[in-house]
């Protein structure tokens, strides 16, 4: 199935790069987390220390790389990335952080799938700015401990609740992404036709903005989407109705599902009585992995009030029946008193 609004990353992270804000000034929305961040970044620059260790949090595409660069570049540091599947052995992330400079950044991404081994070795780093290396094996083996200058680690995460506690007690600094309101969504959108050269009207901008599920990636892999259409098949221009036509090609509907929250919701619906159903279950029925579901499709669904997650199981909402048509059951008598 194509899904061309799927939060994922792909080929496109390329032209992904040229749209991302280099200045905290130009990040659009997540008013808290700029706040609370410029402010400890103005407070560890004017100290001369480095800036104290950031976890990001929240669903994908919302702008957890795009804010970690930016951290940098407001330090004024040096920034490595990598992520958490790409450190194996604690001998990896050892030569990391060995060749960090003093208040470098160090970025991991999806730090939630660190093993269990190599966060070991980031709890003394984390905390003393130490290394503990075993030197030999058996009965001479012994351990020498190597000072690491002082750096700052920012995290990322689309899961904070899969992390360890003794890991995310060790963040100074944690900050949730929130999904963003339709304006500030029409303005990175509006900011990204103008670095493409594409031409959109305000009222074409909205329309993408309503439809892109609060989330910049998904915004701006529509708007190229919808630009072919307009190129080809309008007069290069996105209007409301380009938009709105765009996007009905693409299968995108009034509320910016996609076949898959389709998938989703219908399923509980009607193969499941509305719920309660396990993720497992539906997973299988849709044949998606129970992860992307619960990482990817969820959250907006269950923030705009499709979808609840229960004990027992998701449940299809009142709005959920209403978007699609139907007529929800009536809730059992009595169920309120
Ligand atoms: N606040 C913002 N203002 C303007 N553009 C943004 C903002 N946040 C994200 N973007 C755009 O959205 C794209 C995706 O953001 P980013 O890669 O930082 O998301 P992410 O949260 O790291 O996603 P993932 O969880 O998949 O790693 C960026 O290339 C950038 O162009
Ligand atoms: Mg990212």
């Amino acid at each position: 199935m194509t899904r061309f609004i799927s939060a994922e990353r792909s080929e496109d992270d390329l032209l992904e790069a040229s749209l991302r804000p280099r200045a905290l000034a130009d990040y659009v929305g997540q008013e808290k987390a700029k706040g609370n961040l410029g402010l400890f970044i103005d407070a560890a620059r004017g100290r001369g220390e480095a800036l104290d260790h950031v976890l990001l949090y929240g669903p994908p595409g919302l702008g957890k790389t795009t804010l970690a660069n930016i951290i940098a570049c407001e330090m004024g540091v040096n920034i490595k990335s990598t992520s958490g599947p790409v450190i194996e052995r604690p001998g990896d992330l050892a030569a990391i952080l060995t060749n960090l400079e003093p208040h470098d950044v160090l970025f991991i991404d999806e730090i939630h799938r660190l093993s269990h081994v190599v966060e070991e070795i980031l709890y003394p780093a984390m905390e003393d700015f130490q290394l503990d290396i075993i030197i030999g094996q058996g009965p001479s083996a012994r351990t020498i401990k190597l000072d690491l200058p002082k750096f700052t680690l920012v995290g990322a995460t689309t899961r904070a609740g899969l992390l360890s506690s003794p890991l995310r007690d060790r963040f100074g600094v944690i900050s949730r992404l929130e999904f963003y309101t339709h304006d500030e969504l029409a303005f990175i959108i509006t900011r990204s036709a103008r670095i493409f050269g594409m031409e959109i009207a305000p009222d074409g901008a909205l329309e993408l903005a309503r439809r892109s599920r609060g989330t910049p990636r998904i915004a701006n892999r529509l708007l190229r989407r919808v630009r072919d259409f307009a190129q080809v098949r309008a007069d290069g221009v996105i209007t409301r109705e380009v938009a709105d036509q765009a996007l009905a090609l693409l299968e995108i509907d009034d509320m910016g599902f996609d076949t898959m929250d389709r998938a989703i919701l219908l399923t509980i619906i009607d193969k499941f009585g509305g719920g309660p159903v396990g993720l497992d279950t539906i997973a299988a029925a849709i044949s998606e992995e129970s992860d992307t579901i619960e990482d990817v499709y969820e959250p907006f669904l269950i923030q705009n009030g499709f979808l609840n997650r229960t004990p027992r199981g998701r449940v299809a909402t009142a709005a959920a029946y209403s978007h699609f048509g139907r007529i929800a059951p009536e809730p059992p008598q009595g169920r309120l008193f």
